[in-house]
């Protein structure tokens, strides 16, 4: 069965304590994105996890070097998944995957912006890496890219390693991409820009469910 994932990419600390609350009931990942974990820092992480321990906390740090050194304060204060880039040098995943490990936790590499992104999940893969992420961006979204062949390029290796896929994703497209091989299907816009945020995760829910 597949996973969703939301991504909470308010700045606000309060609108995502809410918005979280708001989707929990529906989603089985919480993800901190990116600008809120630069602007929210350890104590969202803390404050996430305290308020919904039965979901995992997905931290989207998009660790570009220091790996270990990065993400173990991260998985210490409740974080069950960090992110580190799959344009690191391998010795920076080698890292967050050993603090990932240490914790009880999985490090995900994000392919965002990698060339050779079959090599990349290929050598992450073999090197312990837990989950491989295809992801078209927000600014790569805005000229029009979607995240769909990567994924069939990804998922078409068969690597142990489970398939995330963000960029985009909505009703239209979350049962195809199921279909297509994610394991994990992250979701932000299409939920936190609905007139209900729950209704659209509960609609998402079940999409997932039956595909
Ligand atoms: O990681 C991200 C941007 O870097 C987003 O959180 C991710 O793309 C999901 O959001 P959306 O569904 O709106 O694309």
């Amino acid at each position: 069965m597949a996973e969703i994932q939301m991504a909470l990419d308010s700045l606000d600390f309060d609108a995502t304590m809410a918005l979280a609350e708001q989707v929990a009931p529906y989603v089985d990942i919480l993800e901190i994105g990116t600008p809120c974990i630069k602007y929210n820092g350890l104590k969202l992480v803390k404050a996430l996890k305290a308020a919904h321990p039965d979901k995992k906390i997905l931290v989207d740090l998009k660790t570009m070097d220091a790996g270990e050194y990065e993400a173990t304060p991260f998985f210490e204060a409740g974080g069950d998944i960090t992110t580190v880039l799959g344009a690191s040098d391998m010795a920076t995943m080698k890292g967050v995957i050993k603090a990932a490990n240490a914790n009880n936790a999985e490090a995900q590499i994000d392919l965002i912006g990698v060339e050779d992104k079959a090599a990349v999940a290929k050598e992450a893969a073999s090197n312990g890496a837990h989950i491989i992420g295809v992801h078209t961006g927000l600014d790569a979204q805005a000229a029009g890219q979607t995240p769909f062949e990567d994924l069939k390029t990804i998922a078409g290796l068969g690597l142990n390693v489970k398939v995330s896929v963000a960029g985009g994703i909505n009703k239209d497209t979350i049962q195809s991409t199921v279909q297509a091989g994610a394991d994990i299907v992250v979701v932000g816009a299409a939920i936190y820009g609905a007139p209900s945020p729950a209704e659209s995760a509960k609609e998402l829910r079940a999409l997932v469910d039956a595909a």
